[in-house]
């Protein structure tokens, strides 16, 4: 699909999980922004820590690339536990989730990435194992099964989703902490730019740091991807060196607006303009209308352009603002007739 291609995409590539790997904060002293899940995490890790106690499940919920994989890994190196990864789609059978919980040490974290895509059976182990740390589960078939209990270590439940309202609200109420990311700002992403280019041996000027920053669609896997490409094209076009007017040619020749946006942004907020009108026009229509899943609009496309105030949800549907409107050239039409 085109989305694979974006070089926008907030969701990250197979060849870029290498990378990903090499820039990827350890601890929280790394882990920029989010000052709201910094501030609460310093004080729930030591606080677990000391008690001797596994930290409460955690909750992680926002747009791909802000960072959720990344907050695991750093939760299990602050508690110095081992993490283990799995996610939704991946435990097909109850056992395949009991295999995994009763080789757990105590207080080792558990990440389930796309939790919300968990099947009803899985999830039905879940409550126990999180509540109780008990393994209820049925062994054989027939009148031969019969139900089994374990005690398992107590352990940490790191789930991660993009959207927290995909959740059934069974599980999300077993979580003791819920944290939500945000979009980053300029600096922020300036300083991951920056943080970024040092440990890939990249030279990137501060000028040449906010551009790509500036246009990274508030998102550090964009800002990181960016980065990679823009390095590239100074490579071939001028000494290595990134500064704000090769990383502006760059980004052009990516089709990356001054607001960060590409193609499929450009075609969602212009189909809800020029098609609808500027709304307000349901999900499904624009998804038809665009050739995009709808689950793609809501989870990848539409949260940076509601963030930056481009697009409203109203209970009638998606509408454009006048920001969308201007950011076009578009006029918009009189309201009050
Ligand atoms: N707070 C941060 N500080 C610095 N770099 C970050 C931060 N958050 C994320 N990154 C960088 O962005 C990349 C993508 O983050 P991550 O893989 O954690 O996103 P994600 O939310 O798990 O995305 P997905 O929904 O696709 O799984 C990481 O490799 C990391 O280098
Ligand atoms: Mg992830």
């Amino acid at each position: 699909m085109d989305d694979d291609n974006r070089v926008i995409s907030p969701v990250a590539g197979l060849d870029e999980l290498m990378t990903e790997e090499k820039i990827r904060p350890q601890y929280l002293s790394d882990y920029v922004g989010q000052p709201v899940v910094r501030e609460q995490m310093e004080i729930f890790i030591p606080a677990a820590k000391a008690r001797g106690e596994a930290l409460d499940h955690v909750l992680i919920f926002g747009p791909p690339g802000l960072g959720k994989t990344t907050l695991s890994h750093i939760i299990a190196n602050e508690l110095g536990a081992n993490l283990r990864q799995t996610s939704g789609p991946v435990l097909e059978k109850a056992g395949d989730l009991a295999a995994l919980l009763t080789n757990l040490e105590p207080h080792d974290v558990l990440f389930v990435d796309e939790i919300h895509r968990l099947s009803p059976v899985v999830e039905e182990i879940l409550y126990p194992a999180m509540e109780d740390f008990q393994l209820d589960i049925m062994i054989g078939e027939g009148p031969a099964a019969r139900s089994i209990k374990l005690d398992l270590p107590p352990f940490t439940l790191v789930g991660a989703t993009t959207r927290a309202g995909l959740l059934t609200s069974p599980l999300r109420d077993r979580f003791g902490i819920v944290q939500r990311l945000e979009f980053y700002n300029v600096p922020d992403l300036q300083y991951i730019v920056t943080r970024a280019a040092g440990i890939l041996g990249v030279q990137i000027d501060d000028g040449g740091a906010y551009e790509v920053a500036r246009r990274a669609r508030g998102t550090p896997r964009i800002a990181n991807r960016l980065l990679r490409r823009v390095r590239d094209y100074a490579q071939v076009k001028a000494d290595g060196m990134i500064n704000a007017s090769i990383a502006d040619q760059a980004l052009n020749m990516l089709n990356v607006d001054q607001q960060g946006f590409d193609h499929m942004d450009r075609r969602l907020l212009l189909a809800v303009l020029e098609k609808f009108e500027g709304g307000p026009v349901g999900i499904d229509n624009i998804a038809a209308a665009i050739g995009e899943e709808r689950g793609t609009i809501e989870d990848v496309l539409e949260p940076y352009l509601i963030q930056q105030g481009y697009l409203m949800r109203t209970p009638r549907g998606r509408m454009a603002t006048r920001l969308a409107w201007d950011h076009f050239s578009l006029s918009m039409p009189d309201q009050t007739t």
